[in-house]
């Protein structure tokens, strides 16, 4: 794990951990002796920390967080102190990834030479915990509480370049950081260096505390729901203080931290992420046993709101990406947006401008279809007409290589409308996609294995998470999460008279944003289409139905009957919303939804002329109307979403909880500090959800989300622990 390797009078500690170098109890333990085995041999004058496979350290070992092997060694508290006291000079080499306990163990060394392209970070914070290993007094000793208050409580990524501008690296080297180092070492040697231990420093701006802390508090305090980056800013600010009285700070900090139930659900979504990657198909075949051809061009064939944004995410992965339309004007748009979006990441320096340029090289307009026939995917972003659709990828079918993977979400319509079924797949992209990093990936009945692995690798490319699902009705992330957003619509229906509440009640527990601002968000045409394409599958035509209403003398008796129709045949739909779109409200994009908005601001605006609309739709109707408590509403918008999401997983579309976890995190905004919608199950209690369930399914009968899950069912009953949910539903499916 550390290998101790002396070169003439230098020793050499490197660290051995693949894949990202992580400080596992034998790393941690390996660097303590080999600082200890260096200071008592004579022989050596100086020490150098450095990472094998090309990285340095990319922090802790999470896994030993929840999962520790028992391996008694010693703490990280006590290897950066061992590092920053030792007698003989310790010169970091860094590389690639220098994050959390790695940038301790670094700033806890007497110098640094960094690579150029090393990512720093403490992403602490993004696990719930904080840089408790001396992290938030030693960073602002070394660098400055400016700095500090910037970096930590926000865990943000920071350059080899603005690490130097910052005092944290010594020198940045283009290439082999190893050598300079080494060279560098020399240099030291018999050199007085007490001035260079951290700990002994005191932070350079203490006179600015109150104004940095202010505004820590101020940048920060959109992720206050959190309560990790609030205790980052306390521990950093303790930094003021004399060294040792600032370390109690810290322990008492991250003591709370590390023992509060964020930290546990943060840790559990980070692992949740990672393994959508480790996908499985029901016949055997996994991420492991197939390979699919790689994706290094694709065609965006159409466009909409979305396709800019998707487009952006090719460029930047530099894969050549045309995009065909029948008209010029629609291709020059699609340029146009996708430049902006390249350019506004570039203003936001998220992108240089050298890259600015690359990415957009990687443009191409397609004015015809032959110039797509060579891509290795096309991706159909076409207006929803099946017909239109089906229409295209007939004659694309034609053009197109034979390897060409087609990627649609009406994977059965259009693989049976080419002849190349196995190539066609489902692509799920979320708005905006130039930000919102889930993936759905859905597979159909004739997918082959090597398609699944040719797009999941594909997305990998493009840096999303992407979730491999079964082909069913829809995107399943959205099933999963529309359930609640119908309960919401249901009970401003039965007699809430703001929407507010609901929202707030939502926004309380956490979530990015309430169910009414979503629905603005998404856009009611969008909501409509859903409930549309619903009613359209069991043969009732929506509009049809309300055109009947609105041609009535009586209107009355026949709004009555309209409501009658859909709540009482067998189901209750949501029919405000689709009452809202019929007079002109589209939601965000037309200032008009649940809520106001303006064209200088687009937050919502509590819109009071919702309550007219929505008496006057109640009294049409015929709905008595009645209170909710607080309860309810958080009860009705969440468990509901819990009970479908055993569904998914009982009828096999999604393989795993975790993969219905990252659905709602990365597609929904869920609270990641909760972990996801299920891990909300398994901290909530899976008895007190299917009591819950079974109580609202007696009282809404015409609700079908409210029908219990059999998965749900058995969990509860049998009390079973989270980690066995994907197995049962497994073993269910079979019977
Ligand atoms: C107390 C707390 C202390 C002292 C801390 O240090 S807390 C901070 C811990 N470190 C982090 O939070 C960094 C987490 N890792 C990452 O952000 C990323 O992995 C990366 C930026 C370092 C690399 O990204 P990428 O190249 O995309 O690779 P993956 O994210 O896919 O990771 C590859 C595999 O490594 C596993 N991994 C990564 N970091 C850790 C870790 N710190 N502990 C344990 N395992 C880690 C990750 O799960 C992937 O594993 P597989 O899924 O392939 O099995």
């Amino acid at each position: 794990m550390v290998d101790y390797v002396q070169e003439n009078n230098i020793a050499t500690l490197w660290v051995n951990n693949p894949p990202v170098n992580s400080l596992s109890s034998n790393v941690r333990q390996g660097i303590y002796d080999g600082i200890a085995r260096a200071n008592d041999d004579p022989t050596v004058k100086a020490i150098v920390i450095a990472g094998r496979n090309r990285t340095f350290i990319a922090g802790a070992d999470i896994k030993e967080f929840s999962n520790s092997d028992g391996n008694i060694s010693v703490s990280l508290v006590e290897v950066t102190d061992q590092l920053e006291n030792s007698s003989k000079p310790v010169i970091a080499a860094i590389e690639n990834f220098c994050m959390g306990g790695g940038l301790e163990v670094a700033i806890s060394c007497h110098y640094r030479i960094a690579h150029h392209k090393t990512r720093f970070a403490f992403p602490e914070v993004n696990l719930g915990i904080l840089p408790g290993a001396t992290g938030t007094q030693r960073f602002p000793r070394l660098t400055s509480l400016r700095f500090a208050l910037d970096i930590i409580p926000s865990g943000r990524v920071f350059s080899a370049e603005e690490a130097f501008d910052n005092s944290a690296v010594d020198k940045i080297v283009d290439d082999k950081v190893y050598e300079a180092a080494l060279n560098f070492a020399s240099t030291v040697i018999d050199k007085d260096f007490n001035s260079r231990r951290t700990s002994k420093r005191s932070p350079p701006d203490t006179d600015l505390l109150g104004d940095l802390v202010s505004k820590a508090y101020v940048t920060n305090s959109k992720r206050f729901k959190e309560l990790a980056p609030k205790y980052c800013i306390k521990a950093v600010a303790a930094a003021a203080k004399p060294y040792d009285q600032g370390l109690l700070i810290e322990r008492d900090l991250a003591f709370q931290l590390f023992t509060s139930g964020q930290a546990n659900a943060l840790q559990y979504a980070f692992f949740a992420e990672r393994s959508t990657s480790k996908w499985e198909l029901p016949g055997g075949f996994n991420w492991k046993n197939t390979n699919g051809r790689p994706i290094n061009s694709v065609a965006i064939v159409g466009s909409g709101k979305m396709t800019a944004g998707i487009v952006t995410c090719f460029l930047r992965a530099k894969i050549r990406t045309f995009v065909f339309n029948t008209t010029e004007m629609a291709n020059r748009q699609v340029f146009i947006n996708s430049m902006n979006i390249l350019a506004n990441d570039r203003k936001k320096r998220r992108i240089t401008a050298e890259e600015y340029y690359i990415y957009l090289s990687y443009f191409t307009y397609a004015k015809s279809p032959k110039i797509i026939a060579k891509v290795d995917a096309v991706i159909d972003d076409l207006p929803q007409d099946v017909n239109i659709k089906r229409d295209i990828f007939q004659k694309l079918d034609r053009i197109c290589k034979p390897s060409t993977i087609f990627c649609t979400m009406e994977i059965e319509k259009i693989a049976s409308a080419t002849k190349r079924p196995k190539m066609v797949i489902g692509t799920h992209f979320f708005a905006p996609a130039n930000v919102m990093r889930l993936l759905e990936v859905e597979y159909g009945p004739e997918t082959a294995p090597r398609t699944v692995a040719a797009i999941m690798n594909m997305g990998k490319k493009i840096r999303k998470v992407s979730v491999l699902v079964s082909n069913r009705t829809g995107v399943v992330a959205n099933r999963l999460m529309g359930v609640g957003t119908d309960q919401a619509v249901f009970m401003l229906e039965d007699g809430i008279n703001d929407q507010r509440l609901i929202d707030n009640c939502m926004e309380d527990f956490g979530m990015a944003m309430g169910k009414f601002k979503t629905i603005d968000i998404i856009g009611m045409d969008a909501n409509v289409d859903v409930l549309r394409k619903t009613l359209n599958e069991q043969g009732y035509d929506l509009d049809e139905n309300r055109n009947m209403v609105r041609k009535s003398l009586n209107n009355f008796l026949h709004s009555y009957t309209y409501y009658a129709f859909f709540k009482y045949g067998s189901r209750r739909y949501p029919l405000f919303t689709y009452e809202l779109s019929v007079l002109g409200k589209k939601g965000e994009r037309n200032g008009y939804g649940y809520y106001r908005y303006t064209t200088e601001n687009r937050q919502p605006i509590y819109d009071e002329e919702i309550v007219e609309i929505l008496k006057n739709y109640r009294k049409r109707m015929g709905i008595q109307t009645r209170t909710f408590t607080y309860q309810e509403i958080f009860e009705r918008c969440l468990y509901s979403s819990v009970n479908e999401g055993f569904k998914i997983l009982e009828e096999k579309i999604a393989h795993k909880p975790q993969d219905i976890d990252v659905m709602s995190l990365m597609g929904y905004g869920f609270p990641r500090q909760v972990g996801g919608i299920m891990k909300f199950a398994e901290t909530t209690g899976t008895e007190r959800i299917y009591e819950a369930v079974c109580r609202y399914n007696k009282l809404y009968p015409d609700q079908p989300c409210w029908r219990p899950s059999k998965l749900l069912e058995r969990v509860a009953k049998e009390n079973i622990p989270m980690k066995y949910w994907g197995q049962i539903a497994n073993s269910m499916s079979k019977l």
